[in-house]
């Protein structure tokens, strides 16, 4: 009999959550993210980056919707190489895509429980992880309302309650905050605290005063590339009274924007 060594029986330690080396991914023939480095551990990520950055398809990447073109991707600690493998990590994930389908004569509690099913959460468990990932997203009164019958800012909150009845260790939201009222917007900068505490959330948006707000960490892409990862005070840094934006934190972005298309 073969000896077993204590490396093999050890628990597998990954100290990063997300770990993207030299990632490519298509988006149609378009290599909408090429050559990106990242790393991400737990707390709230916000993504930020001009419109085309690549911001959905990194998204996509990482809830292993498509399969990266090249360079390596592991999640979780599980290396995400387009082969088997993958349903363990899938089980763990948490995906708003930006644009969701579900039938439309469904009742809200209906839709996040068919999704709590597809993730396996336990038979038994379902009904009370349902109840509470509507209850977190504030659509306790609507749990029996017909997904047809909700507005769009009602529907952005569906959509967010599916991917997180899970508890996921990743989870993944593409533009979250479309379409909620000031006052949802500010209760889901809450939400987004406290699931970062013990997760890791990665949020992409346009809004950068919802980043400084709820993230822990900004990145920033521009052309399918990392142009800067840092803590919402050093991107408020970058900012100078010359650079355009309403704040200091729109400012801080510009002014990265601007610095990188002057180099480029
Ligand atoms: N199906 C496709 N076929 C060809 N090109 C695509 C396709 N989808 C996206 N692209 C291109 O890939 C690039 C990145 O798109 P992506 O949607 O990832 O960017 P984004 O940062 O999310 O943009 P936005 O802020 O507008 O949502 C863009 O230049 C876009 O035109």
């Amino acid at each position: 009999m073969r000896a077993v060594r204590a490396a093999e029986t050890a628990p597998t330690l990954h100290p990063w959550l997300v770990h993207a080396k030299e990632l490519r991914v298509r988006a149609g023939r378009h290599l909408a993210v090429d050559g990106l480095d990242l790393t991400l551990t737990a707390g709230v990520h916000g993504v930020l980056g001009p419109n085309g950055a690549g911001k959905t398809t990194l998204m996509r990447a990482l809830s292993t919707v498509v399969k990266p073109a090249s360079g390596s991707l592991t999640l979780l600690g599980a290396q995400v190489d387009g082969r088997a493998g993958l349903r363990e990590v899938r089980r763990k994930l948490g995906y708003l895509p930006q644009q969701f389908g579900f039938y439309p004569r469904f009742t809200v509690r209906e839709f996040v429980a068919y999704l709590a099913w597809l993730k396996e959460i336990p038979k038994t468990a379902i009904p009370d992880a349902v109840q509470r990932a509507i209850d977190r997203v504030g659509l306790t009164t609507k749990a029996d309302a017909k997904m047809k019958t909700l507005s769009g800012g009602m529907l952005r909150r569906a959509g967010i309650a599916q991917a997180i009845v899970n508890d996921p260790e990743l989870l993944l939201l593409d533009e979250p905050t479309v379409g909620l009222d000031p006052e949802q917007r500010l209760d889901f900068r809450d939400l987004l605290r406290d699931l970062g505490a013990d997760s890791c959330v990665t949020v992409s948006t346009h809004l950068v005063e919802d980043v400084v707000a709820a993230c822990t960490d900004v990145i920033l892409m521009n052309e399918g590339r990392l142009l800067f990862q840092g803590t919402p005070d050093d991107l408020i840094a970058r900012g100078g009274q010359g650079d355009q934006g309403d704040s200091p934190a729109e400012r801080g972005y510009s002014a990265l924007l601007r610095q990188h298309r002057g180099n480029a």
